[in-house]
């Protein structure tokens, strides 16, 4: 089911050409829901440009109103379609937060919660409640926060202030629980000194990096005396303006379709350097065969991203734990191949909106993929591919993966298309722009 109950069936578009298209992509999930609370948490009022709306960024905005803060768009009120948004801290209160199934929000605003003075409740989408979540509730009540419950529904008796101080916890099931501690971290008395201690590395490094690289931004003392512990200083959260650069993972499916059809996709405002994972989609897309070049001026700091298909993708090998989120779109590029693939360092995608490793063994095996599950990932050996019901499990990134394989293989009908609301919500219009050229 997509949000809000709503399903919506739609037959995948077959490109009847290879694709030529400029694609504008709106701002990154993780850098606007990073920005928001640290706006909400901040010693002043905070202005974001650019910022992405969809359903994850609505949520983490309802979640933060709902505890005291308060978020404007340029004429006051605040509309569905506003990208530049002010944000005015407000005294921290209990409140009611509605998690959806954004992985953001579950583990971002309970740190949040344990500073307010009162309760808040918290509660998603029935998927969200079997998302890992009790490492970071855990980590919260060895910091000295009341917390009643494990996962979803779980309830944060906040007292005004949390100690904070030193804490181990295992993040190797999600990078979200240590962003999560750390972005609240300086308005604990003691702040944070949080050491990771799972027996496999904390995976998506490139988000914790964003997540340090934001805090200093705002003016955050943090430190990361070894690979698997960070350090954050008490004291003020900074407000800072700030204008969000486009979601690189989102425009991973465009990029994508130029690469199945031999086609052409041109995605202007991409950073010359960022934290954001989806910028090593240059890197695989090369690998697999495509020309990628970012056409940018001297000195600017963002051009055009430029992927042009090859004939035919090659097969790869790869280590994705560092950039899990890109696995939908590169598992749907591999079952296009010339040869078996094997992407590992995933295990962790099991508690993704959906368990993504059994969720593309399915799919694509569906449409007549070989796929084997691995502990750690999936190998993938393309076959002859045919049309047929592709499960989406509310998930925005098997949605997208369905429609790549869509372009050319003819008859995959993704059963509900609507759930890519969760951080695109333009993305049926944006596809067939791309298709018609109008992109
Ligand atoms: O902090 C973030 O914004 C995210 C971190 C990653 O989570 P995991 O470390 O759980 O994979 C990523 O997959 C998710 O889409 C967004
Ligand atoms: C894993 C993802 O989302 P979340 O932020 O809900 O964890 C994702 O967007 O790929």
């Amino acid at each position: 089911m997509g949000d809000n109950g709503r399903v919506s069936h739609w037959s995948a578009p077959v490109a009847a050409a290879p694709v030529d298209a400029d694609v504008v992509v709106p701002g990154s999930k993780s850098l606007t829901n990073r920005a928001l609370p640290l706006a909400a948490l901040a010693d002043g009022p905070s202005r974001l440009t650019g910022t992405l709306r969809s359903r994850d960024t609505d949520l983490m905005i309802g979640a933060l109103r709902s505890v005291g803060a308060r978020v404007e768009g340029p004429a006051g009120d605040l509309h569905p379609d506003d990208t530049d948004l002010t944000i005015t801290p407000g005294p921290l209160r209990g409140g009611d937060v509605e998690c959806g199934l954004a992985g953001t929000v579950m583990r971002f605003v309970p740190p949040i919660a344990a500073l307010a003075s009162g309760p808040s409740t918290f509660d998603g989408d029935l998927a969200a409640r079997i998302r890992p979540q009790s490492t970071v509730l855990d980590a919260l009540r060895a910091l000295g926060a009341e917390i009643d419950g494990e996962r979803l529904p779980f309830t944060v008796s906040g007292t005004g202030s949390l100690r904070g101080g030193r804490v181990e916890m295992d993040a190797s099931a999600s990078s979200q629980f240590v962003s999560g501690l750390l972005l609240s971290a300086a308005r604990f008395d003691e702040g944070v000194d949080l050491v990771h201690v799972g027996a496999s590395p904390v995976p998506s490094g490139p988000h914790i990096e964003m997540t340090l690289a934001m805090l200093r931004e705002s003016g955050v003392t943090v430190e990361q005396p070894t690979p698997s512990s960070w350090r954050v200083a008490p004291g003020p959260i900074a407000a800072v303006d700030r204008v969000l650069e486009p979601d690189l993972s989102n425009a991973t499916p465009f990029l994508a379709a130029a690469a199945v059809t031999g086609g052409t996709v041109r995605v202007p405002h991409w950073p010359a350097t960022t934290t954001q994972p989806g910028d090593a989609i240059r890197d695989i897309l090369r690998a697999m065969g495509a020309s990628v070049t970012l056409e940018i001026a001297d000195g600017a700091d963002h051009g055009t991203l430029v992927v042009v298909g090859p004939s035919r993708l090659s097969a790869v090998h790869l280590d994705l734990s560092a950039v899990g989120e890109l696995t939908p779109t590169v598992a749907a590029l591999c079952a296009l191949a010339d040869g078996p693939s094997r992407l590992t360092g995933i295990a962790h995608l099991r508690g993704h909106e959906t368990d993504r490793l059994a969720a593309l063994a399915a799919e694509l095996g569906a449409v007549g993929c070989g796929v084997t599950e691995l502990d750690d990932g999936l190998e993938i050996t393309p076959a002859p591919l045919r049309g047929a019901p592709w499960r989406a499990y509310a998930d925005h990134r098997m949605a997208t993966a369905g429609a790549i394989v869509g372009l050319v293989v003819p008859g995959v009908e993704v059963d509900d298309i609507g759930c890519t609301s969760k951080t695109l919500p333009g993305f049926t219009t944006m596809w067939a722009d791309m298709l018609t050229g109008r992109g």
